[in-house]
């Protein structure tokens, strides 16, 4: 019988909190993930405070799931998110989470403000961008982002994929963000990263169709308003593509550099090379590529194909001179961490090493 979330879910109502409800009710489990046997999940405190009280709930959760027939091994991890935003006074109306009103237009720049503009306490930004979609791009850039975390540095990530927010999907995060004093957007925590996403503010039944001007102001908001709080390094996820979002960023806002995701194929070449050309247009420096899904190793016999195509993102690199950050291959772990929310550079493994690797070369580099 192969196990089902709800199974698990069932379980884990069963367990009481000391201060009243369950895991389940009170809607601290995230990042549930059944990969066979294995069970993964995350249950997210509001404070330190709290979740230094709840590790005995942990334990009881994870005997409680470990007991149910064919879960060969459980992981669940405790995090805390933070201190929790601050109650309204008595008689007072809860803030309520802001709306990136759709249809709300850029606001022009302050006179005397030219050209690229920092973010107060961000040290540098990077653009994770790609020629085509579906290329790993997303994937590689909450990954990257972890993996920098792990390193010790203070990392935020934003999703600015208006058409295909995936960073909440692939970051573990629902929880629409709050807004206590309904200016500033308090940002999320996930895998020790800050995180705020397009679609954590949209209802994701509805499709998007959004004209250049609201897609700008739209971003703007996601930068400008977002308690970034200080950061080593923000890592923006680009939709694919050449469009508005990519311009606005790079002509607005200070950019340290933009790294390309690519896979070999020829197609998903000839796109990476129109993003790059736009990068260079608008003078973001291109820091380095990154190979994804560059060959495929058999896990029964160790075979490697290269599907995708071999070293055509080497030698694009080489023509630019730019660095080649990183090869990748297609790794079904990696597709179901993302798929689970909890990235693949969050555990142990070849494909976190290969991360961390990453990671390591752009701090040493000064770029992370
Ligand atoms: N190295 C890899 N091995 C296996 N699967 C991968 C790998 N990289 C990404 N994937 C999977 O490929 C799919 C597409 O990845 P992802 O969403 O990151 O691409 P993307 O370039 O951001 O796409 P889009 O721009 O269309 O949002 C996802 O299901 C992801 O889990």
């Amino acid at each position: 019988m192969t196990l089902t979330r709800d199974q698990i879910l069932g379980e884990l109502r069963r367990i009481g909190l000391p201060d009243g409800g369950d895991l389940v009710s009170r809607d601290m489990v995230r990042a549930l993930g059944v990969d066979a046997g294995r069970v993964r999940f995350v249950i997210e405190a509001p404070d330190a405070e709290t979740a230094g009280a709840l590790e005995p709930v942990r334990r009881a959760a994870e005997a409680a799931v470990g007991a149910l027939p064919g879960v060969e091994a459980v992981s669940a991890i405790l995090t805390a998110h933070g201190p929790a935003p601050a109650r309204p006074a008595a008689g007072q109306k809860p803030a309520e989470a802001p709306s990136l009103k759709i249809g709300r237009h850029p606001t022009p720049q302050p006179a005397g403000q030219t050209g690229p503009q920092r973010v107060a306490g961000v040290d540098r930004i990077l653009a994770v961008g790609s020629g085509k979609g579906g290329v790993g791009k997303s994937t590689v850039a909450s990954n990257l982002a972890v993996a920098l975390a792990r390193e010790g540095r203070r990392v935020g990530l934003l999703d600015a994929d208006i058409y295909g927010p995936s960073q909440p999907r692939m970051m573990g995060v629902t929880k629409r963000p709050g807004s206590p004093d309904g200016k500033t957007i308090e940002p999320l925590r996930a895998h020790g990263v800050t995180m705020m996403s397009i679609g954590l503010m949209m209802d994701p039944d509805k499709a998007v169709v959004w004209r250049g001007p609201m897609l700008m102001g739209a971003l703007q908001q996601l930068i400008g308003q977002v308690a970034w709080g200080e950061l080593d390094v923000l890592i923006v996820d680009l939709p694919p593509g050449t469009g508005d979002i990519q311009l606005t960023l790079c002509q607005r806002t200070h950019l340290t550099g933009a790294i390309v995701v690519s896979t070999p194929q020829d197609v998903a070449l000839l796109d990476a090379r129109k993003a790059i050309d736009m990068f260079h247009t608008l003078k973001t420096p291109v820091l380095g590529l990154i190979e994804n899904m560059s060959l495929y190793i058999c896990p029964e016999c160790g075979h490697e194909a290269h599907i995708f195509g071999h070293g055509g993102v080497r030698d694009e690199a080489a023509r630019l001179d730019a660095p080649l950050l990183g090869s990748l291959p297609i790794d079904l772990e990696t597709r179901l961490a993302g798929d689970a929310g909890t990235p693949v550079a969050a555990g142990e493994g070849p494909m976190a090493e290969a991360y961390l690797k990453i990671a390591r070369g752009l701090v040493a580099g000064g770029m992370a």
